[in-house]
């Protein structure tokens, strides 16, 4: 099966200043990241803050240009497309749906703009459309003519997510789609966009700090640190055999106990690098458990595996990587997981 949606040696620097006296540096947000999806898939991505997952994401939606490399959908390259021709085939899904919905336009008119941008249709025409989505994200027609301020955190991100497929995209890229709702609320727009997805083939990209959440929507999983991806893999053999050490201090890591965050506590202590003196070699070598002499100098390559892949030394010389330790309680399956499927919340 080919691929979908396209990465190709993708990376994005930013021009930083430190101070008025200082020199601008280069951080390099994401860097090198090469990711096939393909039609159907949902390629989670996690990792901790900062390393890099919205950049990806960025560059991914058409909306933000790689400094270097390139992406391609169904072969094409997306440069091509330009951004209409992107907004019509790979739609955003953000965390906040407070900030990114007109607080001045009713739920319909909102969900329809989409279409009207694209000179799709008569003003009918649009409304229609608008009514039979709004309906399909569980937002029946009284819902229509309400205005943002007047819907729950959940039905805004319905709201959200109906503007998002109004124009039969194939490909969604949910940024943290669930991390400003309530826990309750999560399960069910999870189970919506599980059950969008089977209705009408879409393919997704879900980031998300919450490995409980990755785990259960995910059908593959990229792991990103400090702008790389070290390891990617089919999501029950990443979650029962991962092979890089920083996926094993993630998944043995202990959740916060603030509701609906889910981001985790390495356990590697809080030292993730400055990514504008990232560190020689391995970027994971200072806090990685396994480390060997080779991982201070020496980048890994990311080895293949089929379509799963992994960047540590360990694995280039063929040896086993040990199991972070067990101390402490592993919370990974601390936040309640979509089993009930409610409509209202
Ligand atoms: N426009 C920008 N200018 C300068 N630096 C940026 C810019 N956007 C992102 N960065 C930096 O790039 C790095 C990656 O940021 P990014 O937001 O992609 O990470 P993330 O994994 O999505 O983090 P979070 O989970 O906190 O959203 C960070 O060090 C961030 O400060």
């Amino acid at each position: 099966m080919t691929a979908l949606l396209e990465a190709h040696d993708l990376t994005r620097s930013f021009e930083v200043s430190q101070g008025m006296f200082k020199a601008r540096r280069k951080l390099h947000a994401v860097n090198g990241i090469s990711l096939d999806i393909r039609k159907g898939e949902v390629l989670g991505i996690v990792g901790e803050s900062g390393c890099g997952k919205s950049t990806l994401a960025r560059m991914l939606l058409g909306l933000l240009p790689p400094t270097e490399g390139g992406i391609t959908l169904d072969g094409t390259d997306i440069r091509s497309l330009g951004r209409k021709g992107m907004a019509r085939r790979v739609q955003p899904v953000f965390q906040d749906p407070y900030s990114s919905l007109n607080p001045r336009r009713t739920v319909a008119s909102i969900v329809a703009l989409p279409l009207e941008v694209h000179g799709i249709g008569t003003a009918a025409e649009r409304r229609k459309q608008a009514l039979g989505i709004l309906d399909k994200v569980g937002l029946p027609q009284r819902f229509a003519d309400r205005y943002p301020r007047e819907l729950s955190g959940g039905q805004r991100q319905r709201v959200a997510i109906a503007r998002a497929l109004v124009m039969n995209p194939e490909v969604v890229v949910c940024d943290e789609p669930t991390s400003a709702l309530d826990v309750s609320v999560q399960s069910q727009i999870l189970n919506l966009l599980m059950d969008l997805r089977r209705d009408l083939g879409l393919t997704y990209v879900f980031i998300s700090h919450n490995l409980a959440v990755v785990e259960h929507i995910a059908t593959r999983v990229a792991v990103m640190y400090l702008g790389r991806v070290v390891e990617l893999a089919e999501t029950e053999a990443l979650f029962r055999t991962p092979r890089h050490p920083y996926t094993k201090a993630l998944l043995a890591s202990v959740l916060t106990p603030e509701p609906g965050q889910g981001i985790p506590e390495t356990g590697l202590g809080l030292a993730f690098p400055d990514p504008l003196n990232p560190p020689s070699g391995c970027p994971f070598h200072p806090r990685c458990p396994a480390r060997i002499s080779q991982c201070s100098t020496t980048v890994p390559r990311l080895l293949q595996f089929g379509r799963d892949a992994v960047a540590c030394h360990l694995h280039d010389a063929g040896q086993s990587i040990p199991s972070p330790s067990d101390d402490g309680a592993t919370m990974r399956h601390s936040l309640p997981l979509p089993q009930k499927r409610k409509q209202s919340e």
